[in-house]
C-alpha cells in the first residue's frame, strides 16, 4: 500500500540523515522543503523531495496538500495517562486559594488518585486510559511515554503497567513504560520511607522486570517525597534489572536530583521548573536529555523551565505535556508548543525540535519518530492550510490539524 503526498506546502522536520537529538544553537534549524511530495510505504515513510522530482507512477491513494503543510506527529515524552477518575474538586480547592503542597500535605495529590486507582477494576482503568490515548492521538501526538506512580502498592502498580501495556499491544503509536513506584510515600508508611523503598525494591522491581512491563525507571525527587538517597537507591535497583532512568526533578525546590540522574546516566530528567547554575553545568556534554512541562507551569501557576537560559548555555531541550489529574490536566502537544514560545521564549523552530526530534530521543524512539526520515514510521501531521510554520504556536487556540496520520492511515474521526 503507497500513498502519495503532493503539492505539500512545506515538509517539516525533513532529516536525510537521522539525527539523536539537537542542542544549543542547532535547535534554531528545522529542516524544511517547501513545495515537497512525500511517498509512504508500508506504513513506513519512503521517500520525499521537491514537487519537481515527484514520482509519476501511479499509488494507491493521493492527497493532494495544497496549502497545507506536513510535519512528525508529536513525541510526548512525559505522560501519566493511566489514572482513575479525576481531581476536579482539588483545581476548585485551588482556585480558593489552597496550593497543591496544602493539598498534598491533607492527603490529597497524588495519594488521592492513588485512592481512587486502587478501587478501580483493571478494565475500567483501561477504558478511561485509552479514551485518553485516543484523546491526544487526534490532537497529533504519534508516540508517547506513559508513568505508573497512581498505584503505590504491588498489585496496584503491576496493574496500571498491564493496562500501558494493554494499551501499547492495541494502538498503532510506539508507547514507552515508565514504573513511578516512588511517586509519593502511602501514609501507611509515613516516618517510614526506608521501608517503602524496600518494598519498591525488592517487590516492585523484580516483579516488573520480569514480566517487562516497563523499560524506564522514574522517581519524584522532590522536597518532602523523596530525597537524593532515596534516588540513587531506587536508580541503583534498577540498574540491576536493566530499567533505565527518566525521573522528577527539580519541580518545586532544586535539592541534587539533576545530579543524581546525570550520575544514573538518566535518559530524562523532567520537570527543572527551578534551575540553578550547577544543574544546567551538570547536564552539559551528557546524553541525558532534560525535559520541560509548560502546561504544568501554566496550571499549577510556578515558573516555567528557563529554557532560554539552557539552550543558550548548549543544551538540548524537549518538551512534553505531563497529562496527568493534578498538576496538567491536558495532553495537548499543540498548547506545549505555543506556550514553550509565548512563555518560555523559545523559536518555532526550537519549539518544534523540542517536541519532535528530542522528545522522541527523551524516550528512545529517535530512530523510529520524531522526524521525517526514509524507515521511520509514517505518523504525520497534516495541518489546514497556513502561511508559515510560526503561525502554528502563533495562533496558540486555534486547531491547525486537518488530519492525523499513524502509520501512513488517516486516524481522523
Ligand atoms: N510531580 C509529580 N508528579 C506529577 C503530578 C502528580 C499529581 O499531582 O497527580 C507531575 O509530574 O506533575
Ligand atoms: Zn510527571
Amino acid at each position: 500500500m503507497a500513498t502519495l503526498f503532493k503539492n505539500i506546502k512545506e515538509l517539516i522536520q525533513v532529516r536525510d540523515e537521522s539525527v539523536s537529538f539537537v542542542a544549543g544553537t542547532a535547535m534554531k534549524t528545522l529542516p524544511t522543503i517547501k513545495n515537497a511530495y512525500l511517498v509512504v510505504e508500508n506504513g513506513k515513510i519512503a521517500d520525499y523531495g521537491s514537487m519537481a522530482d515527484c514520482p509519476t507512477t501511479s499509488m494507491e491513494e493521493t492527497v493532494d496538500a495544497t496549502g497545507k503543510m506536513v510535519l512528525p506527529t508529536w513525541c510526548d515524552s512525559h505522560t501519566h495517562i493511566v489514572y482513575a477518575g479525576n481531581r476536579e474538586s482539588e483545581f476548585i480547592d485551588r482556585i480558593h486559594g489552597l496550593s497543591y503542597e496544602e493539598i498534598a500535605n491533607r492527603g490529597g495529590g497524588i495519594l488521592n488518585s492513588a485512592r481512587t486507582l486502587q478501587e478501580t477494576s483493571e478494565e475500567a482503568l483501561y477504558e478511561q486510559s485509552k479514551v485518553r490515548l485516543e484523546e491526544i492521538m487526534q490532537l497529533g501526538t504519534g508516540a508517547v511515554e506513559i508513568k505508573s506512580g497512581y498505584g503505590l502498592t504491588v498489585n496496584s502498580e503491576l496493574k496500571m503497567l498491564r493496562v500501558i501495556k494493554r494499551l501499547k499491544d492495541s494502538y498503532p503509536i510506539p508507547v514507552k513504560a515508565s514504573f513511578l513506584g516512588a511517586h509519593a510515600l502511602p501514609s501507611h508508611y509515613k516516618g517510614n520511607t526506608s521501608k517503602y523503598l524496600d518494598l519498591i525494591v525488592n517487590e516492585m522491581v523484580p516483579k516488573i522486570a520480569e514480566a517487562k512491563l516497563a523499560e524506564y525507571i522514574d522517581i519524584f525527587c522532590e522536597t518532602g517525597y523523596f530525597t537524593v538517597a532515596d534516588t540513587e537507591k531506587i536508580l541503583e535497583a534498577g540498574k540491576r534489572y536493566g530499567l533505565i532512568p527518566k525521573i522528577h526533578v527539580n519541580q518545586f525546590t532544586a535539592i541534587g536530583g539533576v545530579q543524581a540522574g546525570v550520575k544514573y546516566h538518566a535518559l530524562s530528567v523532567d520537570h527543572l521548573e527551578i534551575m540553578r547554575d550547577e544543574d544546567i553545568e551538570a547536564l552539559k556534554n551528557t546524553n541525558t536529555m532534560p525535559v520541560a512541562l509548560p502546561s504544568c507551569s501554566y496550571f499549577l501557576s510556578i515558573p516555567y523551565t528557563p529554557a532560554r537560559k539552557m539552550i543558550d548555555a548548549g543544551l538540548p531541550l524537549a518538551l512534553a505535556t505531563d497529562y496527568n489529574p493534578g498538576s496538567t490536566p491536558s495532553g495537548n502537544m499543540n498548547f506545549v508548543v505555543s506556550t514553550a514560545c509565548i512563555k518560555m521564549k523559545m523559536t518555532p523552530e526550537e519549539a518544534i525540535n523540542a517536541a519532535t526530534i528530542n522528545g522522541a530521543y527523551a524516550m528512545g524512539l529517535e530512530k523510529e519518530a520524531g522526524s521525517i526520515t526514509i524507515g521511520k514510521q509514517a505518523n504525520l501531521i497534516l495541518t489546514k492550510p497556513v502561511n508559515s510554520i510560526g503561525f502554528i504556536p502563533y495562533a496558540f487556540g486555534s486547531n491547525h490539524i486537518d488530519s492525523v496520520y499513524i502509520k501512513g492511515k488517516a486516524i481522523n474521526q
